[in-house]
């Protein structure tokens, strides 16, 4: 077979075993040339854990790989690289300090232009306006800082300094590119792996959103359990197939939640009245009322990250007031919220994670006074608690004990917000608790978060650039612009179309 033939991968008969459990079990993943092929599968199917083994960081206990006809070793980045393979994950490593084009750069080590030891920058800039412009990306300015550039144009540099030449490229993998990235901006990202796709390379795209696989997707192959459970042409799929084949079972709809009209009458909890703070929040004013799901919406940079910055003590309040049961709060932050019953769940996965810790304790930690007892602390019962709790989110491995860096990516986040529900707090200040979440995960949050609002009274600020799970769950949609709540959406209004309609509005 000639390298046209060939494949531009092949990964046949991979086996992992990580102690304790099997997270690969015999794995076939064969991608084309120039196709895009989807890789899906619940939390802890074995995604990660199929593409560290291509990357070279697991070294797998069976199987081989080929790239573009040749036969790679296992467990040697330096050659997987030189055999033209690329992974993009979802932390895209970029330093915003830096100009678009000392990015591209980065980690290339020599400048194409310098003489004598310096740079010739106009020439460096002319060699970056051209590589971005054979991508497609001819609207980026390699002179811009990263900083200052959109969620979709950092996720694009990102791929163009991993294409560092298109044309020794063979596989690219994008692992939860678009997972950050706000649904309009998604598009962009799709324009640029068609045309990479289009000059050949093999596209192996990770996600968990399923219209993301149908839109963009030539084949697709679901894990369960570590095993291949699908491999198909999209085209004869829906997303309903796909949810129901990545849970094993059918899924309950996401959507259809029983919105309850009138719940927006409550007493407001948590206030904003004209809030001036960070970087981005101009004037920004909310009430959040007692038993309802008070949604919020905005492209990055309207504002929507900084409430919750702000509400974690992040971002400077500069003007304005914030009150909590009417009262004003003059320093917002986690702990001075914290004890006036607001529990904060940020996006960023440094801010929730504590390395070091058990599952169980990446639970309880934010409440231990229920086991401390006569001056001794009840293991026992915060190891029930917790078997309960993963039992209740179907966090997988179902072992309270792992530490939690060895979660997957979905089954941490499920411990998060289990962490924030548990303590039963009276408001509850959500940034994209679904992200990285598998359809069946996602259901069951905001079933529990809807529970929680029906039934204890709960108030949810439910920040989120899913509007799927925004239209499904909110009793009111606020929308922001430049740092402003510009637009509310009640009852039938709060439609996916229309929230990102506002979103997009001009002035
Ligand atoms: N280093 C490790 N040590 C032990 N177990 C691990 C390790 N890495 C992954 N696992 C386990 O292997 C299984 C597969 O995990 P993997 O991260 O590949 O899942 P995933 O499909 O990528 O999930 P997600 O969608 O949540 O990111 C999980 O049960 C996980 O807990």
């Amino acid at each position: 077979m000639t390298t046209e033939d060939a494949a531009a991968l092949e990964l046949l008969g991979i086996v992992k075993t990580f102690p304790g459990q099997r997270a690969l079990d015999g794995v076939d993943f064969t991608v084309a040339r120039g196709e895009i092929h989807a890789l899906l599968g619940h939390n802890g199917s074995g995604k990660s854990t199929l593409i560290k083994v291509l990357s070279g960081f697991h070294q797998p206990d069976a199987g081989h790989c080929s790239v573009a006809g040749s036969r790679l070793r296992f467990g040697d980045g330096v050659a997987v690289s030189r055999a033209g393979v690329r992974i993009i994950h979802q932390d895209i490593g970029l330093v915003d300090e830096l100009s678009v084009l000392e990015n591209l750069r980065l980690g290339v080590g020599t400048y194409r232009s310098a003489t004598l030891g310096a740079i010739r920058w106009r020439g460096e800039r002319a060699a970056a306006r051209a590589r971005l412009a054979d991508l497609g990306l001819g609207h980026i300015d390699p002179g811009a800082e990263v900083a200052g550039l959109s969620a979709v144009e950092r996720t694009e540099v990102a791929i163009a300094r991993a294409i560092d030449d298109p044309d020794a490229i063979r596989v690219l993998v994008l692992d939860e590119a678009s997972a950050a990235l706000p649904e309009e901006q998604v598009q962009h990202l799709f324009r640029l792996v068609r045309t990479l796709a289009a000059r050949g390379v093999g596209v192996v795209y990770v996600t968990h959103r399923l219209e993301e696989v149908i839109d963009l997707a030539d084949r697709v192959t679901v894990l369960r359990d570590g095993a291949v459970v699908l491999q198909e042409s999209v085209s004869a799929l829906t997303r309903e197939d796909l949810a129901r084949v990545i849970a094993g079972s059918d899924v309950q709809a996401v959507h259809g939640t029983d919105r309850a009209v009138g719940r927006t009458t409550g007493e407001p909890v948590l206030e904003l009245a004209d809030v001036v703070a960070g970087r981005e929040l101009t004037g920004a004013s909310l009430a959040l009322r007692e038993g309802e799901v008070l949604g919020v919406a905005g492209l990055a940079g309207s504002g929507v990250h900084e409430v919750v910055r702000l509400l974690q003590g992040r971002a400077t309040l500069s003007s304005g007031s914030v009150a909590v049961g009417g009262a004003p709060v003059r320093r917002p932050g986690v702990r001075s919220l914290r004890r006036l019953g607001v529990a904060v769940l940020p996006g960023e996965r440094d801010q929730k994670r504590i390395t070091g810790m058990t599952v169980a304790e990446n639970i309880t930690i934010a409440d231990l006074a229920p086991y401390w007892r006569g001056g001794r602390f009840r293991h026992r019962a915060e190891r029930a608690d917790a078997v309960a709790l993963v039992e209740r989110y179907r966090i997988r491995p179902p072992d309270v004990q792992r530490p939690i860096e060895l979660l997957s990516g979905g089954n941490a986040q499920k411990a998060y917000v289990a962490r924030l529900l548990r303590t039963a707090p009276r408001v509850l200040v959500l940034e994209e608790p679904t992200h990285g979440v598998d359809v069946g995960g996602t259901a069951e949050i905001l079933r529990l978060l809807v529970e929680a609002a029906r039934s204890e009274g709960t108030a949810v600020l439910l920040c989120s650039s899913d509007t799927d799970d925004l239209a499904a769950t909110c009793d009111r949609v606020l929308v922001l612009r430049d740092g402003t709540v510009t637009d509310e959406l009640t009852d039938k209004e709060i439609t996916r179309e229309r929230i990102v309609e506002l979103c997009y509005a001009a002035g």
